[in-house]
């Protein structure tokens, strides 16, 4: 733990794995805020969950997103995965540019659950535009100007005319409403499932005014869209420069699902080698090395230290990584260390209360498209007139997150046979987002019957009486979020 100030505010920086458990998950009750972000903020209305301070609106937001995140939510996820994963494999055999297939993919997978609208073409501008809003805020967090607006508050208290970043956070601030709106338009237009009709639906949803839901899916997919393309292409960079990882993901690939047909969602427990892969990138160049900070609410004492209300909790989840004692050779990519040690532990998606809500659909949508390229796909070093265009692992964008900038690489398709079988799949898969939607949809007994429905409320406040009071008074004292 190193503590700091910058002005008047105190902030902690923690390296290590077991403290940041012991302060952001076992004391989520205090850990649990945001600083005062006034730029980012600004920028997006102050209804960016993400960034946006411990309280009832988080809790109302962070509801409406839990209830389409969780594991049975994105389970059913897995039939579109399915088929965009398909199409990226189809469109990679005529592409030399694999960045804006990532990118699509991405991008649809986003787009179709929260909007029900499809990207079928890497020409399709939303994610360049997804991009650019996201780059905003992640700057402005970054962005040593605007850090003296930060630590210096009253500053934001000028007149726009001697405060310039005053105009340009209402620049963003209408493009970003603008876009985020236009899309959940679209979205409740139509009667086919998506995230916004699905909010909708619950209690809570229903209740947040159409700016605030617009922000609420607009933040999933500026984060989901972003943080699943920067680890793929993370992946992709350190399949070129460590072929033997390719080759040992492949030796498992051709074991377990052999020649004739690609990975499924089913294989992948089988396959530890790729969930190795996809944890040691995460350590190796984490994409939020400092995660979100959070911030406290109350006064605390930990180790004999103080900690006041107020302090900004750093999670150094790059120090964390970089743990000698825990991960030897800690400058290595070295996804064995995952498989020879399965108690190895590490902490890519934060900690706590503020934990990602889009964990468990980045990591599936990253597996399989991931198991199903590498099945396909020798990935090697482009080359240009004859030269290696060489990659520098170094070479990343470092402001809120960290990501690889643009690289080349070479995809070559291991087979014939193996390129039938990716035209086949994608030619037979259903590409029509209504019908995949459809079957996305929750069955009715899935549907959350909690939310209006008085007879229900009834029923279950009836069972709420056979329980025991003493075990009633425990869940009277859980958290509620
Ligand atoms: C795929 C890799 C991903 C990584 C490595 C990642 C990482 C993170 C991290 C480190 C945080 C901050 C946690 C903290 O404050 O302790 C976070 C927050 C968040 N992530 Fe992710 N994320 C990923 C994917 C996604 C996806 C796919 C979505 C949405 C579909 C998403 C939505 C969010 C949201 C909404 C938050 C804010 C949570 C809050 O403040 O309550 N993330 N993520």
């Amino acid at each position: 733990m190193v503590s700091f100030r910058y002005g008047r505010q105190l902030a902690i920086s923690i390296g290590s794995l077991d403290i940041a458990h012991d302060l952001m998950s076992k004391r989520g009750a205090i850990y649990s805020s945001r600083p005062r972000f006034n730029i980012a903020s600004e920028m997006t209305s102050g209804l960016n969950s993400a960034i946006m301070p411990y309280g009832k609106q988080w809790q109302n937001q962070h509801h409406i997103m839990n209830s389409i995140l969780d594991t049975s939510a994105v389970n059913r996820y897995r039939v579109l995965e399915d088929m965009e994963s398909k199409q990226t494999l189809f469109d990679l055999l005529a592409a030399s540019d694999f960045e804006s297939n990532i990118s699509r993919y991405a991008g649809s997978i986003v787009m179709t659950l929260g909007y029900g609208i499809r990207l079928e073409h890497i020409s399709n501008e939303i994610p360049g535009k997804l991009l650019q809003i996201n780059a905003n805020p992640f700057d402005a967090i970054g962005n040593v100007y605007y850090q003296v607006v930060e630590l210096f508050p009253f500053l934001d208290r000028l007149p726009s005319f001697l405060a310039p970043w005053k105009r340009r956070c209402a620049d963003v601030e209408r493009q970003t409403t603008e876009f985020h709106m236009k899309h959940l338009q679209i979205a409740r237009s139509t009667s086919t499932w998506n995230w916004v009709q699905d909010a909708l639906q619950t209690k809570a949803g229903s209740q947040v005014s159409s700016k605030e839901l617009a922000y609420i899916i607009g933040t999933l997919e500026q984060a989901g869209f972003e943080a699943i393309l920067t680890v793929l292409r993370l992946l992709i960079k350190v399949i070129v420069l460590h072929p033997h990882c390719l080759q040992e993901a492949q030796r498992q690939l051709d074991q377990v699902v052999g020649p004739d047909r690609l990975p499924s969602f089913e294989d992948l427990p089988q396959l530890p080698y790729i969930s190795a892969m996809i944890n040691e990138v995460m350590r190796w160049q984490p994409p939020t090395p400092f995660a979100i900070p959070h911030a406290t609410t109350e006064d605390d004492e930990y180790m004999g230290y103080h900690i006041p209300k107020g302090t900004v909790i750093i999670p150094n989840i790059w120090v964390m990584s970089f743990d000698q004692e825990i991960f030897p050779d800690p400058h290595e990519f070295k996804p064995e260390r995952w498989i020879q040690n399965s108690k190895l532990e590490h902490s890519p998606f934060g900690f706590g209360r503020r934990i990602c809500s889009g964990q468990h659909l980045g990591w599936n949508s990253i597996s399989i498209l991931m198991a199903r390229l590498m099945w396909a796909y020798n990935i090697t070093y482009a080359y240009k007139d004859g030269k290696r265009i060489d990659i520098d692992p170094w070479d990343i964008k470092l402001t809120f997150t960290a990501s690889s900038r643009p690289f080349d690489a070479s995809f070559q398709v291991r087979s014939p046979e193996k390129q039938g079988i990716i035209k086949r799949e994608w030619e037979n898969v259903c590409k029509d987002p209504v019908q995949i939607l459809e079957e996305i949809r929750p069955k009715k007994s899935h549907v959350r019957l909690g939310v209006r429905d008085w007879r229900l409320s009834v029923f279950t406040k009836g069972l709420w009486c056979l329980v025991p009071f003493n075990l009633r008074k425990v869940r009277d004292r859980r958290p509620l979020s």
